[in-house]
């Protein structure tokens, strides 16, 4: 799939999102994502960046983190997904509010060493170049700063790899399905199958320039962030 084909599914499933994250994941999705934040290393007054904010999940929790001295910036090149994370800030009163834009993270209209932290959530093995973005990453950060980037991965044991391609096929897209986005959903396991390994985007890093580089598995391997120093 192209930039463009990611760009208009991420469009589509825009109002289903949230609520489909939430159910399949029994609402884990929150948890991984706290932890993100915390690696991330945010902290009051931050000026924080999220990469691939989508409805806007870890910009908020990066809010909290900054408090009212810090400053949040919220990327994404859907619309209809920023118009989500827009009302869902300004219906919770968010404060300062968050800065949305709608960019290509490989593109970023940003300056150079800007953020105290950056996350990513679910973004990396949707882009088409991952290298690109991680140098992306690396030009924004300023020196000694975090990025923490959140994936789902293929497990490194067969027996939780069987069940997560189960729960795929059987749970996740007919799940899907019943709201009309099969295909979208059915995305998902082709790009595990080409996401790198926890081991490769540690190499990927140190190539893109960051002094650490260490991936963390979580939720048996189903999950992994990868924990980057610039
Ligand atoms: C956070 C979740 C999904 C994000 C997501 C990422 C994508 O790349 C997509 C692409 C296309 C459409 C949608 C998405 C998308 O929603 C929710 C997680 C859902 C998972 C399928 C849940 C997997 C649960 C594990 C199998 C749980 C195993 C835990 C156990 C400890 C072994
Ligand atoms: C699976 S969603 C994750 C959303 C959110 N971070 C979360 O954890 O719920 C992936 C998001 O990445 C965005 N995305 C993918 N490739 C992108 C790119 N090259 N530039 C900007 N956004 C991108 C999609 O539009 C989508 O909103």
């Amino acid at each position: 799939m192209n930039s463009d084909h990611i760009q208009a599914l991420f469009d589509r499933i825009a109002p289903v999102y949230d609520e489909l994250n939430h159910g399949l994941s029994f609402g884990m999705h929150r948890i991984w994502k706290q932890m993100t934040v915390k690696w991330s290393g945010a902290k009051p007054g931050d000026t924080c960046l999220d990469l691939c904010c989508g409805s806007g999940d870890l910009a908020q929790m990066l809010s909290e983190k900054a408090g009212r001295t810090g400053q949040v910036y919220g990327v994404d090149f859907s619309a209809a997904q920023l118009e989500v994370a827009r009302d869902r800030s300004e219906r919770r009163c968010i404060k300062p509010p968050i800065h949305w834009i709608q960019s290509d993270v490989l593109n970023l209209p940003l300056s150079d060493n800007q953020f105290d932290c950056i996350t990513m959530g679910y973004g990396l093995r949707n882009v088409v170049d991952i290298l690109s973005s991680l140098k992306e990453i690396h030009r924004v950060l300023k020196p000694g700063s975090k990025a923490a980037i959140l994936d789902m991965h293929r497990p490194d044991s067969a027996f939780v790899r069987t069940f997560q391609q189960w729960y795929l096929d059987e749970v996740v897209v007919p799940a899907a399905q019943r709201m009309g986005f099969t295909e979208e959903y059915a995305y998902i396991a082709p790009s595990l199958d080409k996401f790198p390994t926890g081991r490769e985007q540690v190499r990927l890093a140190e190539q893109a320039g960051f002094t650490t580089a260490t991936h963390y598995p979580i939720a048996g391997g189903t999950m992994g962030v990868l924990v980057i120093t610039k």
